[in-house]
């Protein structure tokens, strides 16, 4: 496969990528620690900890009180506090509708790949009117496995009808990276995201071939 070759599918990772959705993430966290009586996380300890799905970011926000913590019930407050707010402050990155909406009618195939749960990501596809330019979403809890696993990129492919190297993943972390490389799948990111807390040209070896792109604008001109 030569490196750059243009792909047919575009698989999108959601948060960080298409959406900023950590003013509400990090809402929804610090509600949950006021009801166990701990102090509020400042906003970019709190975000580093999103990425490996929201059970996960649950149990990253309790460590200071593991011990005393039934994390299954804090899971369901933490859905309860998130569900009431998700989307009341996420903005999406600059350009994202008009890029997404430009690869649809340009007509390459779309799929979110996100860790994300689908109770939070469906209401925010319908939210910003992207559901219809996806021929596949995959949820951080679609499958068994979740990035940077490979399955997630692997049932999006297969949904959308293409072979993996037909596909280019988009993402801001190494959790996107991982799983592309895994997958054996062309990958981008944008530097604008969260990648748990580190810049991501920290986070990548200085042989990777990975691309980094600053602007949403970026990826749709190196794909016409
Ligand atoms: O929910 C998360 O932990 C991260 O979701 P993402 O895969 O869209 O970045």
């Amino acid at each position: 496969m030569p490196p750059h070759s243009q792909p047919r599918g575009i698989l999108f990772d959601l948060d960080g990528t298409l959406l900023h959705t950590a003013p509400d993430l990090v809402k929804a966290i610090n509600q949950l620690r006021h009801e166990y009586h701990l102090a509020a996380l400042p906003f970019e300890s709190a975000i580093s900890m999103v990425g490996k799905g929201a059970q996960n970011l649950v149990k990253r926000a309790l460590a200071d009180a593991l011990t005393t913590v039934d994390l299954t019930m804090a899971y369901q407050q933490f859905s309860q506090h998130y569900h009431a707010i998700n989307g009341d402050s996420t903005e999406e990155y600059a350009e994202v509708t008009n890029g997404l909406s430009a690869l649809y009618r340009a007509g390459f195939k779309l799929a979110i790949v996100t860790n994300k749960p689908s109770e939070f990501t469906l209401p925010l596809l319908t939210q910003f009117g992207w559901k219809e330019y996806f021929g596949s979403i995959v949820c951080g809890d679609t499958l068994t496995h979740k990035k940077p696993h490979p399955a997630p990129i692997l049932h999006a492919c297969s949904e959308l009808d293409i072979s993996v190297s037909e596909a280019l993943m988009v993402g801001d972390s190494m959790n996107d990276v991982l799983a592309a490389q895994a997958a054996n799948c062309q990958c981008v990111v944008f530097n604008y995201g969260y990648n748990e807390g580190v810049a991501i040209e920290h986070a990548l070896t200085q042989n990777n071939t990975v691309r980094i792109f600053s602007h949403f604008d970026q990826l749709v001109a190196s794909l016409s």
